[in-house]
């Protein structure tokens, strides 16, 4: 039986998956769910001692994960969920539960555990279905775990070492991670390979079989109680909905899971946002489609082909206000959508059903209308809205990467290239002196901010601070949000004046909390207004070592002990390949570079910040907290 007809239900619902692991994203997204990622906050602490096996350990912290991200996108952005995936992985030996390694002799206690042994790997996960009801949450948990069993061959300590200094071990339960380097420790898998990767895909494909498709009551005999659906339910489906012209057998995903070790790039790790992944948003249908013979055809490689396609597709559709004039219309046909924004209507319908084909439109007999996705973030009037962000993409960094080979072999931004200026100081440069540029740039600051503001304000309690600055907060967006979340706080932005003369049309209207101090400045050259607290979001990435050493040491000489500073960027992985979203940045070729974890936490360390604490939210932006010691290096 096909999965095709499950992941069509699943298509109308709003599927969150509570986890931050790169993994999971991926092997969920290849078998062409469309879903949300928003990290779990639960923290794995439960009581091992308390479970009678290991097994009921992982799925009840799977169950805590995925409660915790309901009940907040229930509580606190009023967005109930349908379905919330959550899974945790252990390992176990000797009696031992092994999770992620805290530190490289953590992982060196775990390797050597595993040395010359066979282990378990338990994956709980737990499948919440939601419902909100008087504005209260109702949650239904269906949870389920798998084990596979590893076996290690004999490890030398040099091969031990080799291995842990790799990075690799980090972020991975048991300090190995078996699709990558870890590969090599292993001498067999007894299985599902995919649940050590951290995801077991064939039992979860099953459950949604058995939750979506249960076989009707006279077969139910066949089914053991308490045990894996076989399956031959797949079988139970009626013809029209198994259609069997366009398979995902399942049989077939797994072999092709399996054969080929999952690298932990690509397109659908965390970082890009907290929406639907560009490539699950490619609708269920066409997906299947493509992976019909998953062996035989290199879907991965063409979907990556054709998105610059799909970039551009987005890019027009919202220069043209698209997704504005249906927000305000409900359904148009394409030749009113022609008539209004003044195109043909051959080209204009060729537009509306790529992105319907995208899934950022819907298409019915009555015309074309926005998904709620395009309502909340394609449309350039609401709230949430990435209009200017994708412009900014579309004018500066469509023509910057037309350019791209040449800035591989040069190793220097294009911008003479695409736009025949040089950019060494953005808002000195004669391209940023005009109006237009200048204000598209802001809007395209502002909407990333917007998006990412809350994650950044709420990802550490900041109610100890007093004052805060923003060290070029543009417009002021995550100010605001801070306010709004701390109202005794004081926030300055501080930005360059060319920035400051133009941040009067981004202000909220009807905000009832503090204002915003807009200062003007200089961070390189200039005094730092008085702050507890500095932040630095999405600055970092974008200076060589020299700069970030003036502006550093600048913030840590007018830090007192006990002020902090904030640091919001996206964090690498330490193998430094993931999210994509951040290795893809930095093709731009700005003088600076993207971190992982430990490079930032020891950059925050030379400038004097201890308890140096990373959130990564697998949103938009992760955060960095550190604290000012009593006297600097
Ligand atoms: O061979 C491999 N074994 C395990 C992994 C990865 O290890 C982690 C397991 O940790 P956990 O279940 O706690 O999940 P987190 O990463 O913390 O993410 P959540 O936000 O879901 O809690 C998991 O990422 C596995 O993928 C591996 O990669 N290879």
């Amino acid at each position: 039986m096909a999965l095709k007809p499950v992941l069509g239900k699943l298509g109308s619902k709003r599927v969150v998956l509570a986890s931050a692991s790169p993994r999971r994203q991926e092997i969920l997204c290849n078998v062409g769910l469309r879903f949300e990622v928003v990290p779990s906050w639960f923290k794995e602490t439960l009581e091992k001692s308390s479970f009678a096996t290991p097994y009921k350990y992982a799925i009840e912290t799977a169950k805590q994960k995925a409660l915790e991200v309901a009940n907040r996108m229930h509580v606190k952005h009023l967005r109930t969920p349908d379905i919330v995936i959550g899974a945790d992985t252990i390992v176990t030996v000797d009696e031992h539960i092994l999770e992620k390694p805290v530190d490289k002799q953590d992982a060196y206690r775990m390797l050597s555990r595993l040395s010359g042994k066979e282990h378990s790997v338990f994956t709980g996960v737990a499948i919440v279905h939601c419902n909100s009801k008087d504005n209260r949450l109702e949650t239904e948990v269906t949870d389920f775990y798998e084990e596979t069993k590893v076996k290690f061959a004999d490890l030398s300590e040099e091969l031990l070492w080799e291995y842990i200094h790799s990075g690799e071990p980090m972020d991975k339960a048991g300090g190995y991670g078996i699709q990558a380097l870890g590969g090599m420790l292993v001498e067999y898998v007894h299985g599902d390979f995919l649940n050590v990767v951290g995801f077991p895909l064939n039992h979860f494909c099953k459950k949604l079989v058995e939750l979506y498709y249960p076989p009707p009551k006279h077969t139910l005999h066949h089914i053991k109680h308490d045990s894996i659906p076989s399956v031959e339910t797949f079988e139970n489906l009626s013809d029209e909905e198994s259609d069997s012209s366009s398979p995902i057998q399942y049989k077939d995903a797994i072999k092709m899971d399996r054969s080929k070790p999952h690298s932990s790039g690509g397109v659908c790790s965390p970082g890009s946002s907290n929406i639907i992944k560009p490539n699950c948003m490619v609708p269920v249908e066409n997906r299947n489609r493509v992976m019909e013979n998953p062996d035989k055809f290199p879907s991965k490689i063409v979907e990556l082909l054709d998105g610059f396609r799909a970039s551009k597709a987005l890019f027009v559709a919202s220069k043209l206000k698209v997704f504005n004039l249906l927000k305000n219309k409900g359904v148009l046909q394409s030749v009113d959508v022609a008539n209004t924004i003044n195109a043909s209507v051959c080209g204009t319908e060729r537009l509306l059903d790529a992105c319907a084909a995208l899934g950022l439109l819907e298409k019915t007999i009555q015309g074309y209308s926005n998904t709620d996705s395009a309502n909340t973030y394609l449309a350039s009037d609401s709230e949430d809205s990435l209009h200017g962000y994708i412009i900014h993409s579309n004018d500066h960094l469509w023509p910057l990467f037309t350019h791209l080979e040449s800035a591989v072999k040069e190793g220097t931004m294009q911008n003479y290239r695409a736009f025949g200026k040089k950019s060494e100081n953005l808002f000195q440069d004669s391209y940023y002196q005009s109006m237009e540029v200048k204000q598209r740039f802001m809007a395209a600051m502002h909407s990333i901010a917007k998006l990412t503001a809350k994650d950044v304000v709420t990802a550490f309690d900041l109610s100890q601070f007093r004052s805060a600055c923003d060290l070029g907060g543009c417009t002021g967006a995550l100010a605001n949000e801070l306010v709004q979340k701390y109202p005794n706080l004081k926030v300055t932005v501080f930005d360059l004046p060319e920035v400051i003369a133009n941040v009067s049309h981004f202000q909220p209207v009807g905000q009832h909390t503090a204002p915003v101090t807009f200062t003007s400045g200089d961070f390189f050259k200039d005094n730092l207004p008085a702050a507890d607290l500095y932040i630095l979001s999405r600055i970092l990435h974008d200076w060589t070592d020299e700069k970030i050493h003036v502006l550093l040491s600048k913030i840590s000489a007018a830090c007192k002990p006990g002020s902090a500073l904030l640091v919001a960027e996206i964090v690498l992985s330490e193998e430094k390949i993931n999210p994509p979203r951040a290795v893809l940045q930095s093709l731009s070729m700005t003088e600076g570079k993207q971190r992982s974890a430990s490079e930032y936490k020891q950059l925050l360390e030379k400038y004097g910040f201890t308890s140096v604490q990373i959130k990564i939210t697998g949103n938009f932006l992760d955060t960095i907290l550190g604290f000012r010691k009593l006297s600097a290096h």
